[in-house]
């Protein structure tokens, strides 16, 4: 079954002075479980791509369907809607909040849901036990390491049972050893059935992925 279908998609940026075509009529689609690495050279779309598919951009032209849904007819708030439970998303930056516990990161996506409090602390600290951090779960992220930070992520990102994950760049600012740890996560996490989206520019990273989709200047090479 496709999780994600995209014909003919389009999206560029406008300046004061020049147009971009970040994306530039691409198709493809996703099956359910499947492990996708986006790669191809900088500047070339990957980022804005995976962000049309986390909803995060819109596309300008074209269609998205995510699980049968028709994603491009909806409203903002319909999106936010999708998103939450549909997507889970990381960044190579992580994106924590600095000033709520690792707990507390891991635990919004559901409180924003209004999930009750007991419940939430609960499946946060399911998650972070997932990938290896409960013992740090009353921490600040400033007081994390970058890899434990990304663990984090992930357990942000899974802790609503997504049927898709999204990282962009999920190893770009880890040492060695911490891209091991978090792709082995990745690829437990895909072992156990999660469809998993990767933007990298990472080849023997990309090279675990059942697919690759290759970008250049804004379309698909393969
Ligand atoms: N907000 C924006 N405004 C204007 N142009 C943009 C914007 N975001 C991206 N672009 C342009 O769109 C193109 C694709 O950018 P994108 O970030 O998707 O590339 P990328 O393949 O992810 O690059 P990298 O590997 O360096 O992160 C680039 O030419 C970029 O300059």
């Amino acid at each position: 079954m496709n999780l994600i279908s995209i014909k003919n998609l389009k999206k560029s940026f406008k300046t004061q002075f020049i147009e971009t075509f970040a994306i530039n009529d691409i198709s493809f689609n996703i099956k359910q479980g499947e492990f996708t690495a986006i790669t191809g050279p900088s500047g070339c779309g990957k980022s804005t791509l995976l962000s049309v598919l986390g909803l995060l951009e819109y596309a300008d032209e074209g269609e998205y369907h995510l699980c049968s849904k028709d994603i491009i007819q909806l409203t903002a708030s319909q999106r936010a809607e999708v998103r939450n439970h549909h997507i889970g998303f990381i960044f190579q930056s992580f994106n924590l909040i600095a000033e709520l516990s690792t707990l507390d990161n891991v635990a919004l996506p559901l409180k924003l849901r209004g999930v009750a409090k007991q419940e939430y602390i609960d499946l946060a600290y399911q998650a972070l036990q997932k990938v290896g951090l409960g013992e740090r779960a009353k921490h600040f992220p400033p007081q994390l390491s970058g890899g434990q930070q990304q663990r984090a992520a992930i357990a942000r990102a899974i802790i609503t049972n997504p049927d898709i994950i999204l990282a962009d760049e999920p190893t770009g600012n880890l040492d060695s050893e911490n891209s091991k740890i978090v792709i082995d996560i990745l690829l437990q996490l895909n072992k156990s059935g999660k469809t998993i989206v990767i933007v990298t520019h990472d080849q023997a990273l990309a090279n675990l992925a059942q697919k690759q989709l290759t970008m250049c200047d804004g379309q698909l090479i393969n």
